[in-house]
């Protein structure tokens, strides 16, 4: 039982923490700030807070649990203006998108308070965002992962875990880079492609033409194109180096399938097809090892 929950950036994703353990009775209060004033209101007017603060000190000030769930390139900042105002014996976590950016900031921010910061990530989301897209049932049978180093005290990561546990997702726990290369392989790059594509479309005059014929597969490579910007920037300055090397990876395939196509080779357009497909009906449809549910 969380006595007071401060939630640092009250969008998408912290309203979604403070509306679930709201509705599962396992905080008492819940207190929000957010940048802007307007997402401070939204969220008290739509009750995903309890009550607004004016800065982040005085959201910290009496917090048992701090989650901050900014965009990762406010992270340092916000980690900064709190560090000064928490409880020795409060626990901070986050929801950032990548680990290794988000744990040197906090290391810096925090000094001997380190400790009781345990780095996480919600694998659960929307391309929506703000205090009205957050919703109490979001990270239901969901994974969420932390990322707790050899500074972070057992006890606060397993206050963290039993918190994200009472939401209803599966707690997992994993080494820093390992996080980071493998959401840059199933997150970030598809995150990249979609933007691109979409983007390279909309560029297009006859950009109304192209969508009104578009089919459920564009519909489901875009959506996630309807990402917020300053969120992604973030993630892929954040998550760089992941990111590049499978672009790289990328940048390889598209290559040899653009060879392929150019030289008629099918044979190797099969073989990628067929190899993909395989994978995707196997592997990628077993739910002990991808999400598949709508989100
Ligand atoms: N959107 C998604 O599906 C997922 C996002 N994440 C991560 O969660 C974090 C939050 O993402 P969302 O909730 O989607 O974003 P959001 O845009 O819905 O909410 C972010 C909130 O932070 C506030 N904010 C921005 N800069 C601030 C600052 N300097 N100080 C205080 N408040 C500030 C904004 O006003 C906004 O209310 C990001 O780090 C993101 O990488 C993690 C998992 C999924
Ligand atoms: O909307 C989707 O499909 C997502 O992929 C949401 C998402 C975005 C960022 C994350 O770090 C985790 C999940």
């Amino acid at each position: 039982m969380i006595n007071r929950l401060a939630v640092i950036g009250v969008g998408l994703i912290g309203g979604s923490l403070a509306l679930s353990l709201k509705s599962k009775g396992a905080v008492n209060e819940v207190i929000g700030y957010s940048r802007s004033e307007n997402a401070r209101q939204e969220a008290l007017a739509l009750g995903v807070i309890d009550k607004a603060a004016d800065s982040i000190a005085e959201a910290v000030a009496e917090a048992d649990v701090v989650f901050v769930a900014v965009p990762m390139g406010a992270m340092s900042a916000v980690f900064a203006d709190m560090s000064q105002h928490i409880r020795p014996e409060a626990i901070i976590t986050d929801g950032g998108s990548a680990k290794a950016q988000v744990i040197m900031a906090a290391r810096e921010a925090f000094g001997d308070n380190f400790k009781q910061f345990v780095p996480g990530h919600p694998i659960a989301g929307t391309e929506k965002s703000g205090p009205s897209a957050a919703f109490a049932t979001l990270y239901e049978d969901h994974r969420v992962v932390l990322t707790p180093v050899s500074e972070t005290d057992p006890a606060a990561t397993a206050k963290i875990k039993m918190m994200w546990q009472l939401t209803g997702a599966e707690v997992f726990e994993m080494d820093v880079e390992h996080h980071d290369t493998v959401l840059a392989a199933t997150s970030h790059l598809p995150h990249v492609l979609a933007f691109n594509l979409v983007g390279m479309l909309a560029q297009r005059d006859d950009c109304d033409e192209v969508l009104r014929y578009a089919a459920g597969g564009f519909r489901d490579f875009s959506r996630i194109a309807s990402s917020d910007a300053v969120m992604w920037r973030d993630i892929c300055l954040g998550n760089k180096q992941a990111i590049l090397d499978l672009l790289d990876e990328y940048h390889q395939g598209i290559n040899k399938i653009e060879q392929a196509i150019k030289d008629e080779d099918g044979d190797y357009l099969i073989e990628v097809f067929a190899r993909a497909k395989k994978a995707r009906d196997t592997r990628f449809s077993d739910p002990d090892l991808i999400d598949n549910s709508e989100v």
